[in-house]
């Protein structure tokens, strides 16, 4: 948190804004191994049933945050990837103003010192995801959370993150995930005013370190049916859905969040790999039916199952998920990521894969090392794709919550305008 102007007399025109305090943090995104997927309540977003993910590192992506308050701002403003965007029909990004400012106001109110009137003050808000954006890889729960938390450090504001988590759900549901590490239960509350619908820290990152993450970008177009939109047209007409939230999301809960306590890799990957196919079972039971997987996805998940089945020992060893797009998440043991990455490459040549871990040294191809068991592999069901099937790998770990950055990271310049446009 820094102040760049901090005299009470400064001249108020806004070429020379007085007072603005300004603060830049990142936060990451979270990829669910128990999808939520339905609103009871549309408008406090409120879900249909609980949903546990696991948070990955900013490390590799990030939506970046700088937001600056000053009195000489005219309004609220964003600059999203550079663009200035018209935020004055988007609700979800007032209720996080809202829900924060009327923090701020009892902070200010309740202060035997005077605070600076901050929550009186328009803000303006820059920020940038360092991958692509609406395109099913949780831009949404990184870029609110990341939103919400700068917010919550402007505003100085001593809430809790599960409090805080609450103000980040009317951003964007999956985002009040994205603000604790590691391992993340949203519950879904039974209050129609919402305030038991928060998230809760499962486990930290610390806890199971060895688990990584390989994202397998099929396509990274902004998607055909968003999230908001598809979900609320399975509560509407899916019958499988209402199955799924009584008799079967409760005991999946139960036993992902006893799994990741022991470390059961075992367990983790079965349920998450049924969690991922019975959403999409559920997108294909809304009517119209909704698509998310293509074809490049269904062999990734075919061969992720031949991977496994010629386990030597019969453990599973990788498991896939897909959120609302064709892209693969391959949540694995450290110990197997370099097979997989060559498995991948091998069947999807042709993907950009920058080795964040060093786990290819000089001269090994990624591609040319396929594990042992690869001969007894049904290549029937899993042909080559032609290159750039797969566009991208993206090679990840479990990680920390959101990050709060000096001021050198700032994305505003000292008239609270954006450093760089597009
Ligand atoms: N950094 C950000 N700051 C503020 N808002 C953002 C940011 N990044 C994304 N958003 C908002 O989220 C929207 C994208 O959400 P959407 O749910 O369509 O895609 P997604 O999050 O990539 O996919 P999914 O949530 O299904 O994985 C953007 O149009 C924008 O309104
Ligand atoms: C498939 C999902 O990624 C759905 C995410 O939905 P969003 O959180 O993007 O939806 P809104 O609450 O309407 O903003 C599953 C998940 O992340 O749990």
């Amino acid at each position: 948190v820094l102040w760049l102007f901090s005299t009470p007399l400064a001249p108020t025109s806004s070429a020379n804004a007085i007072m603005v305090k300004v603060v830049t943090c990142t936060a990451p995104v979270n990829i669910a191994v128990i999808k939520y997927w339905g609103k009871r309540n549309a408008a406090l977003i409120l879900p249909t049933n609980d949903s546990l993910s696991v948070t990955l590192s900013q490390d590799i992506l990030h939506s970046k945050t700088t937001i600056a308050a000053s009195p000489d701002f005219s309004h609220d403003r964003l600059w999203l990837n550079g663009k200035e965007e018209d935020i004055t029909k988007n609700k979800r990004m007032h209720n996080c103003f809202r829900e924060t400012r009327a923090l701020r106001k009892q902070l200010e109110d309740s202060s035997a010192e005077p605070l600076e009137p901050l929550s009186t003050y328009p803000v303006h808000v820059c920020s940038e995801n360092n991958f692509p954006t609406a395109a099913g890889l949780a831009s949404s729960a990184s870029g609110l959370a990341a939103l919400v938390f700068t917010l919550a450090r402007l505003f100085d504001l001593p809430t809790s993150t599960s409090d805080l988590s609450r103000i980040a759900r009317q951003g964007s549901g999956s985002a009040c995930r994205s603000l604790f590490g590691g391992f993340v239960a949203w519950e879904m509350g039974s209050r129609d005013d919402g305030a038991d619908s928060l998230a809760v820290q499962v486990a930290p990152e610390t806890h199971w370190p060895e688990l990584q993450a390989l994202i397998c970008v099929v396509d990274d177009a902004k998607k055909g049916t968003s999230s908001t939109e598809g979900m609320q047209n399975t509560v509407a007409t899916s019958p499988l859905l209402q199955h799924r939230i009584r008799d079967v999301v409760p005991e999946r809960m139960r036993d992902m969040k006893k799994a990741i306590l022991d470390r059961d890799f075992q367990t983790f990957a079965e349920i998450t790999m049924r969690d991922s196919n019975q959403f999409h079972a559920v997108c294909l039971d809304t009517f119209p039916p909704i698509f998310y997987l293509n074809d490049v996805s269904r062999a990734i998940i075919r061969l992720i199952h031949e991977y496994n089945a010629t386990s030597p020992d019969g453990r599973l060893k990788a498991a896939y998920t897909y959120d609302a797009g064709p892209n693969a998440v391959i949540y694995a043991p450290k110990q197997n990521m370099k097979e997989i990455i060559h498995l991948i490459t091998r069947y999807f040549p042709g993907a950009d894969f920058v080795d964040p871990y060093n786990f290819f040294p000089e001269g090994e191809v990624v591609g040319s090392n396929l594990p042992h068991t690869h001969d007894k592999f049904n290549q029937n069901v899993i042909p080559v794709f032609p290159a750039g099937s797969v566009s991208r790998l993206l090679h990840t770990e479990v990680a920390d919550g959101p990050r709060v950055l000096g001021k050198e990271e700032s994305l505003l310049n000292e008239q609270g305008l954006p450093l760089r446009l597009k």
